[in-house]
């Protein structure tokens, strides 16, 4: 059996809208919307992942608050884990600095309105369902 790689996915919460990243590349997913996040690297934890790829593509000081319940399998070996996050006092503003080329806030009926990757489809709705859950 193949060992899975963990790709983290922030789903970043700030005044009561989540944050949504429109992929730039590779050309099959370009101009779709995703969960900000990368691949976990061998050694690391996924939270310091996810800490270390919000600096990296969107220049913010971010902290994961809870592991959202799930795990969804992308192309093998890969498979998507999603924490709620929030951005530290301080943090600057997200900037589409790396792997993206749109951000939008969207608020909570406004979720549906961007075209997710095909993957993170359940993903977000499970991450609406624990952000709904914690208030
Ligand atoms: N970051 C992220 N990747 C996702 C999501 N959904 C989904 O199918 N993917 C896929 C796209 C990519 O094939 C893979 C993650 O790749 P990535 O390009 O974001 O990871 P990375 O920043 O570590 O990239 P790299 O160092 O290999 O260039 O997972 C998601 O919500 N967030």
């Amino acid at each position: 059996m193949t060992e899975r790689i963990v790709v983290v996915g922030a789903a970043l919460l700030s005044g009561g809208r989540l944050l949504a990243a429109r992929r730039s590349a590779p050309p099959e997913l370009a101009g779709r919307w995703e969960l900000p996040g990368g691949k976990v690297e061998p050694g690391e934890t996924p939270e310091h992942a996810l800490v270390r790829e919000l600096r990296e593509e969107l220049g913010v000081e971010a902290e994961p608050v809870e592991r959202v319940p799930g795990e969804w399998p992308l192309t093998a070996p890969y498979v998507l884990r999603v924490w709620i996050a929030r951005l530290l006092p301080g943090s600057g503003e997200p900037k589409p600095l790396e792997d993206h080329d749109e951000l939008r806030w969207l608020a909570p009926d406004e979720v549906e309105d961007v075209a997710w990757l095909d993957h993170d489809v359940p993903a977000v709705k499970a991450a609406l369902t624990a952000w709904g859950a914690g208030g």
